[in-house]
């Protein structure tokens, strides 16, 4: 099928998506080379965690340790949402030299919600003018099926709080087919993914066979929520699809497309930023390895690759 974007006219935009036909897709300098970085440099240290998935037939590495066993190295506690804002931005142009330098390209996948404030040291210096954004390719990895210039688009949200202010091509902003159901949008952005896998901008893990992005920056819900995978939901469970539709989102919206757990984990980087009092239960949860506790979707975030929490004194007051 072939997929296509909605260019976003009634804006002046620098980072306008187009449809998918219409990318710009020069080659790619070594398109087989995905390796995870490990950042370095961040304040505060934990000794780590253990989390029971067994309830989901999945199993995680970190299932692999012994409970007593916990390890906090991939959870950085800041100061304040500030400092994790900082902090984000080291880490994202940190990979994006790293990818741009390895393979000629940097693939992004952002969150709505809060996740798009915290990005906000990306724009200014030194960041803004040393990152390589013409390499940046920019996917959602979930959006509300309204139109780009509803308040509920979690694409408006990223383009006025970020896009907008960086020089990203427009061919390289891909946003969803808002003139679609929400079945058709998500059919139609799989779609636009398998055409970007053909072209090498974005890799397949040789492990899972999903898509493999370099880095998706998630935020998380007070109920454990990534992406639009919310607790209980059978959406969970998808193990084919790279991105399906939801029509009974617990939170409004309700019509949204999402990517699935298997695409979300064959990530070669992921940041999980979590700030505020408001979510401090859910990570003491999801940190714990409590295994008598009910499964959180953001339990399930397992990548391939590298996982980092990047959480305020806030969010962490409970660990
Ligand atoms: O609905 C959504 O919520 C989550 C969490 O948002 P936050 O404002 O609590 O950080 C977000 O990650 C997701 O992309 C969005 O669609």
């Amino acid at each position: 099928m072939a997929s296509s974007f909605h260019t976003l006219s009634h804006l002046t935009t620098k980072t306008t998506p187009i449809r998918f036909s219409q990318i710009n897709q020069s080659p790619l300098k070594n398109p087989l080379i995905y390796f995870p970085v490990k950042s370095s440099n961040f304040p505060l240290r934990f000794p780590a965690i253990s989390i029971s998935k067994s309830s989901l037939n999945f199993t995680p590495k970190s299932a692999l340790m012994a409970k007593s066993e916990k390890d906090y190295s991939n959870v950085d506690v800041l100061d304040s949402e500030e400092q994790v804002a900082f902090e984000l931005a080291k880490f994202s142009a940190n990979l994006s030299d790293y990818f741009v330098n390895e393979r000629g390209a940097f693939t992004v996948v952002v969150s709505g919600g809060s996740l798009i404030k915290s990005l906000r040291k990306l724009v200014e210096p030194p960041y803004v003018d040393s990152i390589d954004w013409t390499k940046w390719h920019v996917f959602w990895v979930d959006e509300r099926v309204v139109p780009k210039d509803h308040p509920d688009s979690n694409y408006k949200l990223a383009y006025d709080g970020f896009l907008s202010k960086v020089p990203i091509p427009p061919g390289n902003v891909y946003a969803i087919n808002d003139s679609l159901s929400a079945e058709g949008a998500a059919d139609d952005y799989e779609a636009g993914l398998k055409q970007l896998v053909k072209t090498n901008i974005l890799a397949t893990s040789p492990t899972s066979g999903f898509p493999k992005f370099d880095v998706m920056l998630l935020g998380m819900g007070p109920d454990g929520h990534v992406a639009s995978l919310f607790p209980g939901h059978p959406l969970l469970k998808e193990s084919q699809r790279w991105v399906t539709s939801i029509n009974d989102s617990p939170k409004p919206p309700p019509e949204r497309i999402t990517f699935t757990f298997p695409v979300i984990n064959s990530s070669a980087n992921i940041a999980l930023v979590v700030c505020g009092s408001g979510k401090a239960a859910v990570v003491k949860t999801a940190l714990s390895g409590d295994q008598s506790s009910d499964m959180l979707p953001v339990q399930m975030v397992s990548p391939e690759g590298e996982l980092k929490w990047f959480l305020d004194k806030e969010a962490a007051a409970m660990l």
